[in-house]
């Protein structure tokens, strides 16, 4: 659909749209990409929407129809099951929907591994992607949530569209929306609820008092607990009763307009404001005519922007290569403890395993993230040490109810060393071969889009990888480590089994996408 469309309904729908300052373009490699028209200062207002404009489970009919009780009682208040069915919905109104045109307007095909073949997901081994896609939990909440759902009120949806507008294969393509494009919107007054249908505010625990979304300054920005502005994807928990990872699912919106802007790291020029009734995007660093305008998905790492947006970003790194500098990697606590087992074949183990329970126990991580500055993760020190210490040493620590400090010595370094080396040796390939994958060309001219993407996925957590074997040999010729400290170890409070992914996805999300 060409953007004037789009704009045209946007306008008519209370948007208002600086068609002065701004346009949309197609730019190859980006998809439709806005471009400054003229010189743009600080503060400018590049377009402002109504929240009802805004397509979530609030905004939706769907959730009043089918009727609060029964939106709960089958599970379409937790994870994005509850807007993926509305999405759908709205879809099958036709021209009684009021998003028509916007929904007529996003993309219907994806670059992320969610719809790869085997093969080309062969190619992102090692990495974390894999395992976070969460296909299988998707189609899980599809047959078990959204058919008896349908079948349970053809009032509502046509039974001859279950295999069109409800189908599984559109329930993964407005997922992948959603995962793409979705912002989280706060509420503003907790009084909303006589408004707007709220699942979440009819649950029992909630105190409907204090919505912390009310916490803002005069001048109608929210503010986090620094002063700083938030991220429009950094919601404050306003669900008392829930974990504090977890986000409100109703909070999570389709923002037509807003969804137009492309990101790229540390590039961010222009930003999501919520205002009381309206939602502003507003430039915030100076754009010369031509740029392009840039929101932020939050400077993630490939392997997340290839999940959950299908692109990379390859930028200059000091080092004259081209990388993301966001990137990390993630190593799992099963290889510390897999690397000691091998270590002590004939000694008596029992003690390993209980100790994991114990870190689990008190809160600790199963997967430690390495940053891209190559430090190992503190998280990691702690659970190395745990496993090293002496039987009588962990008599007494088990007694505590506190992870060890993150000290570290020879022993802890060198089984560090040995459990990076371990996570590469997870890639099929070096470093040096996915260079010159990325340099090379196939005999049509072209690497695939889909390799490529892989390819640099897997050589930026590699990078992060030799990188913390490189500091952690540093640290062994230097001999400082005995007294080095690092920083202390967070006690999270929740419990995680060591062979579950620290992070699930689409339908049955834990954490909604941050933008
Ligand atoms: C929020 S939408 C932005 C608008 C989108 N370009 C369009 O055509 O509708 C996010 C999608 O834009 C594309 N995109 C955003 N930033 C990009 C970048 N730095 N490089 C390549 N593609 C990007 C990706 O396809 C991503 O899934």
């Amino acid at each position: 659909m060409n953007s004037e469309r789009l704009i045209d309904w946007f306008q008519a729908n209370n948007g208002t749209f600086d068609s002065s300052a701004l346009t949309f373009t197609i730019i190859d490699g980006f998809g439709r990409s806005a471009i400054a028209l003229r010189d743009l200062s600080e503060g400018h207002t590049l377009f402002t929407l109504p929240r009802d404009l805004t397509l979530s489970t609030r905004t939706s009919k769907l959730p009043n129809l089918v009727g609060q009780m029964e939106w709960k009682k089958r599970g379409l208040h937790s994870g994005w099951v509850g807007l993926i069915l509305s999405m759908m919905w709205e879809e099958a109104q036709g021209s009684a929907s009021r998003w028509r045109t916007y929904l007529e307007s996003l993309p219907t095909s994806f670059d992320t591994p969610m719809f790869w073949s085997p093969d080309d997901l062969e190619e992102l081994k090692g990495t974390a992607v894999v395992e976070k896609l969460g296909r299988d939990q998707a189609e899980a909440d599809y047959r078990e949530k959204v058919l008896p759902m349908l079948q349970a009120r053809p009032d509502l949806f046509e039974p001859e569209e279950l295999d069109s507008h409800y189908s599984l294969k559109n329930y993964h393509v407005m997922g992948s929306r959603i995962l793409s494009r979705s912002f989280q919107v706060e509420r503003w007054h907790v009084n909303d609820v006589e408004s707007e249908f709220d699942v979440v505010s009819k649950s029992p625990g909630r105190t409907g008092s204090a919505d912390p979304a009310m916490d803002v300054d005069e001048e109608h920005d929210t503010i986090n607990s620094e002063g700083d502005l938030m991220e429009p994807g950094e919601a404050i928990q306003d669900d008392e009763d829930s974990d504090d990872d977890e986000e409100d699912p109703s909070d999570v919106a389709m923002v037509p307009m807003a969804d137009m802007l492309n990101a790229r790291y540390e590039s961010e020029n222009a930003k999501l404001f919520y205002e009381e009734d309206f939602l502003r995007m507003t430039v915030t660093k100076p754009i010369s005519a031509g740029d392009q305008i840039w929101n932020t998905y939050g400077d993630l790492p490939n392997s997340e922007l290839l999940r959950r947006y299908g692109h990379v970003d390859m930028i200059s790194l000091p080092d004259g290569d081209l990388g993301n500098p966001a990137d990390i990697v993630e190593v799992r606590a099963d290889i510390v403890v897999e690397i000691l087992r091998r270590r002590r074949e004939n000694e008596q183990l029992g003690s390993i395993t209980e100790r994991v329970d114990w870190w689990l126990e008190l809160g600790g991580e199963d997967v430690f993230v390495v940053e891209s500055n190559g430090k190992t993760p503190s998280e990691m020190i702690a659970f190395t040490r745990l496993l090293l210490i002496s039987d009588s040493d962990w008599e007494k620590l088990k007694l505590k109810t506190r992870l060890p400090k993150p000290k570290t010595d020879m022993d802890v370094l060198s089984l560090a060393v040995d459990v990076f080396q371990t996570r590469l040796s997870d890639y099929s390939t070096t470093v040096e071969e996915d260079k010159a994958i990325l340099s090379s060309t196939t005999e049509d001219g072209k690497l695939s889009i889909n390799r490529r993407h892989a390819v640099s996925v897997r050589l930026g957590e590699k990078r992060v990888l030799h990188k913390a074997l490189q500091d952690l040999r540093e640290k062994i010729a230097s001999s400082s480590f005995s007294t080095t400290k690092v920083p202390k170890v967070k006690v999270q409070n929740k419990k995680r089994k060591l062979d579950e992914p620290a992070d699930r996805k689409e339908g049955g999300v834990k954490k909604p996408v941050r933008r």
